[in-house]
């Protein structure tokens, strides 16, 4: 099944193309990465698909519905989750709740002020947490206040937040980004545990090459708004037009 389509998806900022009809398209399951030198368009895109941008031309399909005229909420709703760029924990909550919450909010369509007293009413939800708190490693402190938790820790509940409304598919907009190396490691891991275990359909947008190179089933590389190459991970390393665009990108 595919999970999203675009076709001939296009933005202009004025004269200028940022993203120039993009046809991509990612199958469930798949973890796909948008690379691309910088202001390849890859920011834009992301808004496109997540409806934070109005396209200029072109249809974006997700569960093989147009979501064109929606609003980004909604797109949220229909199961395309965000995560690591918004500050998404509740710092005063404990690790479970947050997950709760996560998971309540998915179910509800929205956040409701009072449900953690009706958390009891919602056994599906709480055991959903849990599930995700497992598979994100923790489990064991699921009782801790979310603040408390290491820097690590933090993002890994930050993607369990994210995985807890149970998304169709996970967009990450440089995961690592700030992150030690250890923590870098660490998170790639967790991604692709988490990939494995719950056939996780993602798009990541990523600077670092080693960490795109690593966790992804197939690259889309974009330069100027453009589809230059897509391939596997060795496809596209060794693709000519690939290497230009970089080294274009690195003389201008
Ligand atoms: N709101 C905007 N108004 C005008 N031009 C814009 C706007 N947003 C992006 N652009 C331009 O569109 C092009 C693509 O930008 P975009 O941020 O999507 O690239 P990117 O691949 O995400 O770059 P980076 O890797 O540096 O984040 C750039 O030339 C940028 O200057």
């Amino acid at each position: 099944m595919t999970v999203l389509q675009t076709d001939g998806l296009t933005k202009r900022f004025g004269g200028l193309t940022a993203v120039d009809e993009v046809d991509m398209s990612i199958d469930k399951g798949e973890g796909v990465s948008l690379i691309g030198p910088n202001g390849a368009g890859k920011s834009t895109f992301i808004n496109l698909v997540t409806r934070r941008l109005e396209p200029s031309e072109g249809d974006i399909q997700f569960n093989e519905q147009s979501i064109l005229g929606l609003d980004p909420h909604e797109v949220v709703q229909r199961g395309m989750s965000k995560s690591f760029q918004t500050a998404s924990i509740f710092p005063d909550l404990s690790v479970e709740e947050n997950a709760i919450i996560a998971a309540l909010a998915a179910e509800h369509g929205s956040f409701r002020f009072n449900f953690l007293r009706h958390r009891n009413a919602y056994p599906e939800v709480t055991r959903v947490a849990d599930e995700v708190l497992e598979s994100v490693g923790l489990y064991e402190q699921r009782n801790a206040t979310a603040k408390n938790l290491d820097y690590g820790n933090k993002r890994r509940l930050e993607i369990g937040i994210a995985l807890a409304a149970e998304p169709d598919m996970l967009l990450m907009d440089e995961p690592t980004a700030g992150m030690s190396p250890e923590e870098t490691e660490s998170t790639v891991e967790l991604i692709k545990e988490v990939k494995e275990e719950l056939d996780l359909t993602f798009l990541l947008v990523e600077h670092d090459m080693e960490i795109v190179f690593d966790i992804s089933d197939r690259i889309v590389v974009l330069n100027r708004g453009q589809v230059i190459a897509q391939g596997t991970p060795a496809e596209v390393q060794d693709d000519p037009a690939v290497q230009d665009a970089y080294l274009g990108g690195a003389e201008e």
